[in-house]
C-alpha cells in the first residue's frame, strides 16, 4: 500500500524476525548515516530503532514520497488509526510486527508518533514559514519526535536515576528533541534547491528579509553575498542545536553514547560540506562520502568515553 516498493515486505503478516529483517534492509537502503549508527548499538536496541525508522520513513513518504500527490488529510487520519492499532498490539501489516515487538520491549509514549503525523499534516497545507518559531514547531514534529522515540530505546544512565541527590527528571528530553531539530535544520539547508523545485521554502521568510534576499532569489537559486550571509546565519543556528544535544549524550546509557555521537557528528558534517561547497545548495547535494563516514567513528568513540 505504501511507497517503499523497492523492498517488498514479506507477504501477509510476517514472523517477528522477518519483520525486523525487512526493517533492517529499509534502514540500510534509505539512510547510510542512521544505519551506521545502529550498527554500533546492542542488537535489541538496534532492531527496535530499525522498526521505528521504518514507521517514520513510511509516515514521511506519505507526504514526501512518489505517491504523495494522492495523500489527503483523510489518508493521514487512516494512518493515525493504523498507529492506534499498532499501539493496541494489533499489527496490520508486516512492518508493524516489528514495531509491536519493539514497543513491548521498550515502552514508548504514543504522543511523539501522533505529533509526527501532525508534522506531515503541516506539509500538506503549508509551503512557507514566516518565523523561526513556526519552523521550530514543524521541526519538532517531524524530527524532534524521533529523538523522543529513540530515547525510550536508547535508555538512560542508571547512576543518574539512583543517586540519592538525583533530582526530578534527569532524562535528556530537551537534548533529544534538540538533536532532531538540528538534523532537520541541516536537512532543510541541504535540500533547499530540491525543495524550491517543488515550490517549497522552509527557511523562515523573516530571515530572508533580514538579508534582503527574496523568495524569487531563492526559487531561481541566486548564490551571492546575501545568500551566503543568510546561510551562515542558518548554519550557526543549527550548530547551537547540535551543541545542546551534545550535552545530553552523557546522560544516556553507556551503550547508546557511541551510536548517538556518531550519528550526530556525521549529520552535522553535512553543514561543513555546505560551507566547503561555498553555500551552493542549488546545483549540488552536500553529503559526507561513505568512506569518510568511517573516519568519524573512532572520534565519536573517544567522545563517548570522555564527555
Ligand atoms: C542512531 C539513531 C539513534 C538513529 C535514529 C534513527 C531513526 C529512527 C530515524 C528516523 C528518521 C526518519 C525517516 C524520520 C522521518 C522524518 C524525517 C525525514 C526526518 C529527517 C531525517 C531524515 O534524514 P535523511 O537525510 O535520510 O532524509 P531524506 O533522505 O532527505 O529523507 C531527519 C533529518 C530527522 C532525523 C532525526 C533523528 C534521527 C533524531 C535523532 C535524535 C536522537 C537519536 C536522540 C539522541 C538523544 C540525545 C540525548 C542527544
Ligand atoms: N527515496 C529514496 N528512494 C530510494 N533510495 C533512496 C531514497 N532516499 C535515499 N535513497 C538511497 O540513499 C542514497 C543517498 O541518499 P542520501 O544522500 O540521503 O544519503 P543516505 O545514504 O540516505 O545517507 P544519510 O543517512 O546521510 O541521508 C541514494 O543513492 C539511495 O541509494
Ligand atoms: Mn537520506
Amino acid at each position: 500500500m505504501l511507497q517503499l516498493t523497492r523492498l517488498q515486505p514479506p507477504r501477509s503478516l510476517a514472523s517477528t524476525s522477518d519483520a525486523y529483517e525487512y526493517c533492517r534492509r529499509v534502514t540500510a537502503e534509505y539512510s547510510k548515516t542512521f544505519y551506521l549508527g545502529t550498527m554500533l548499538m546492542p542488537p535489541e536496541k538496534r532492531r527496535a530503532i530499525w522498526a521505528i525508522y521504518v514507521w517514520c520513513r513510511r509516515t514521511d513518504e506519505l507526504v514526501d514520497g512518489p505517491n504523495a500527490s494522492q495523500t489527503t488529510p483523510e489518508t493521514l487520519d487512516c494512518w493515525e488509526e493504523h498507529l492506534n492499532s499498532i499501539f493496541a498490539g494489533r499489527p496490520i501489516d508486516a512492518p508493524d510486527v516489528a514495531l509491536v515487538d519493539a514497543l513491548e520491549r521498550f515502552p514508548i509514549e504514543i504522543q511523539p508518533f501522533r505529533d509526527m503525523i501532525d508534522g506531515q499534516r503541516m506539509d500538506l497545507y503549508r509551503s512557507r514559514y514566516e518565523t523561526f518559531e513556526e519552523l521550530r514547531l514543524y521541526c519538532y514534529r517531524v524530527a524532534g519526535t524521533v529523538g523522543l522515540m529513540s530515547n525510550a530505546v536508547l535508555g538512560f544512565d542508571d547512576c543518574l536515576r539512583t543517586a540519592p541527590w538525583a533530582t526530578a527528571t534527569p532524562e535528556p528530553t530537551d537534548e533529544a528533541i534538540a538533536l532532531g531539530i538540528a538534523n532537520q535544520l541541516t536537512n532543510i539547508l541541504r535540500d533547499v534547491g530540491e525543495d524550491a523545485q517543488r515550490g517549497r521554502i522552509y527557511l523562515p521568510l523573516e530571515d530572508l528579509a533580514l538579508f534582503d534576499y527574496s523568495e524569487g532569489d531563492l526559487l531561481t537559486g541566486i548564490n551571492d553575498e546575501r545568500w551566503q550571509g543568510l546561510m551562515q546565519f542558518q548554519i550557526r543556528r543549527a550548530r547551537k542545536f547540535y551543541a545542546e544535544a551534545q550535552r545530553g549524550i552523557s546522560k544516556l546509557s553507556a551503550d547508546a553514547r557511541w551510536p548517538v555521537w556518531a550519528a550526530l557528528m556525521l549529520y552535522q558534517g553535512i553543514l561543513g560540506v555546505i560551507e566547503r561547497n561555498n553555500y551552493d545548495v542549488f546545483s549540488q547535494r552536500a553529503y559526507v562520502a561513505q568512506s569518510k563516514k568511517f573516519l568519524y567513528l573512532p572520534i565519536a568513540w573517544l567522545r563517548a568515553q570522555a564527555l
